[in-house]
Parts: C-alpha cells; sequence; structure tokens
C-alpha cells in the first residue's frame, strides 16, 4: 500500500509547483484542481448536473469558469451549490487514483483538504505558505482573478497559520531551490520511514 501524503495550502500559495517536485522525486501525484478540469470538460461527469442547476454556466458543452466566477460573484451561495455536485466527482476520482497507484508515494494535491476532513484519510499531511502580501501578489500577477474574487475565495479558505499548525511537514515556498530542497527532505523522511516500518 502506498503512502499517502496529502499536500495543501491556500490559493496562489505553490502548491502546484510544489507537487510537480514531489513528482520529479519519483511520487505519483493527483491533483484536485486537474480534476475538476476533467469534470468541467465536454463530457465531463460535472457538465450535465451544472446544467440543471446553472444553465448559463455550460458554454461549448462545457463548464465555463468565467461564467462560474460571475454566479458566485453575484451569489456567494452558488458556491455550496456547485461543491455539492463537484466533490462527491472529485472524490470518487481520488479512490480510483489511489486504489490503482504502484508507486511507494502518492501525493494529494488538493486545496480544500483541510476544510472537506479529506485529510483523515491522509497518512501525512504537508502545507504550503508564503507571507499573504506575496501570496496576493501571485494570484494578481496570474491575471484570472479580480482582488474581490480573490478576497471571496481567502474568506471561505481556512487561515494558512491553522493549516500549517495541522500539518506535519510545512514547505516554505520563498524560492524554487528552497521549496525543492525541503520537498527531497520531506520524501527523504517518508522512505526512510517505510523502510524501518
Ligand atoms: C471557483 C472556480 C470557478 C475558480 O476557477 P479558476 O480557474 O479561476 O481557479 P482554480 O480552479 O484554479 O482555483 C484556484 C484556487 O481557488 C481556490 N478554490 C477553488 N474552489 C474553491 C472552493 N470551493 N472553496 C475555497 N477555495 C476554492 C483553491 O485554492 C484553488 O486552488 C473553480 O475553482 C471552481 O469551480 N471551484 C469549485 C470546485 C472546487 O471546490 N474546487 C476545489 C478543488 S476540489
Ligand atoms: N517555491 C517557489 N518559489 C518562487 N515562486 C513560486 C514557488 N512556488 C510557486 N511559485 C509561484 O507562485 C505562483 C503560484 O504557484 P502555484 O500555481 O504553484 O500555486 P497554487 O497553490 O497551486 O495555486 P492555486 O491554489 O491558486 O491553484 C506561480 O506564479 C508560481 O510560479
Amino acid at each position: 500500500m502506498s503512502f499517502a501524503l496529502g499536500l495543501t495550502g491556500s490559493i496562489g500559495m505553490g502548491k502546484s509547483t510544489t507537487a510537480r517536485m514531489f513528482a520529479d522525486e519519483g511520487c505519483a501525484l493527483w491533483d484536485a484542481d486537474a480534476a475538476v478540469h476533467r469534470l468541467y470538460a465536454p463530457g465531463g461527469a460535472a457538465v450535465e448536473p451544472m446544467r440543471k442547476a446553472f444553465p448559463q454556466a455550460i458554454e461549448d458543452g462545457a463548464v465555463s469558469r468565467d461564467a462560474l466566477k460571475r454566479i458566485i460573484g453575484k451569489d456567494p451561495d452558488a458556491l455550496k451549490t456547485i461543491e455539492s455536485i463537484v466533490h462527491p466527482l472529485v472524490a470518487a476520482d481520488r479512490a480510483a487514483f489511489r486504489a490503482q497507484a504502484r508507486s511507494d508515494i502518492v501525493v494529494f494535491d488538493i486545496p480544500l483538504l483541510f476544510e472537506t476532513g479529506g485529510d483523515a484519510a491522509m497518512d501525512a499531511m504537508a502545507c504550503v505558505t508564503v507571507p499573504p502580501e506575496v501570496q496576493k501578489q501571485r494570484v494578481m500577477e496570474r491575471g484570472t482573478m479580480t482582488e474581490a474574487q480573490f478576497e471571496q475565495i481567502c474568506a471561505k479558505q481556512m487561515p494558512n497559520d491553522e493549516k500549517c499548525a495541522r500539518s506535519d511537514f510545512v514547505i516554505v515556498t520563498d524560492t524554487l531551490d528552497h521549496a525543492r530542497r525541503q520537498v527531497q527532505d520531506v520524501v527523504r523522511q517518508i522512505r526512510a520511514g517505510q523502510n524501518h516500518a
């Protein structure tokens, strides 16, 4: 059975970048945001249930993220409905991945791991972090969200300090080199533990 490492962190803190570093060390990787992309794509399992709840969110047979952000901007409760459709489908995708994974460590890159209680299914948790001003600057530079949308998402997430306090490993993503060294150290510790088990 593979070792399940949950990788989390608030929006823009560097999860995806750090997850790729774990893959470079030979870990299998499952990415919740990527699973949502598959579910929203034409033919994806979320398209028809989303069409029923939000017909205006469907464009060219796919769920449009821009349309969803407009809907959530007008009605913050819409996110709850979206989550009730998407999260069970994401959980099924994750379970299927875990069941077939063959590598010694599987990393689950999941933004809402603590918020959804998914940490209970992990063998250990890692959290990525940078100061809030760096986080905001990185998200604004990406140019996919307005400041209001960013603040709305932040308000829904557990504070990053709390996520770090509840994690077994904290990875500071201030520079790429520093993050990579910390990733290598985490992998080394997990593999050493497995060898002594
Ligand atoms: C809100 C949406 C339309 C924004 O899309 P966009 O492409 O601009 O951003 P992206 O999907 O890359 O998300 C960026 C970050 O926002 C945060 N975020 C996304 N959804 C949520 C949520 N439901 N609650 C809190 N934070 C969230 C995460 O930190 C995520 O990494 C999209 O994230 C979405 O449809 N969310 C609902 C599904 C969901 O809960 N996904 C989270 C992973 S399961
Ligand atoms: N260790 C690092 N050093 C310097 N910059 C980094 C580091 N990690 C990530 N970044 C930069 O921060 C930004 C956000 O990174 P990334 O997309 O990995 O975050 P994320 O947590 O997955 O974001 P989201 O939750 O919004 O999907 C990117 O511009 C990325 O290049």
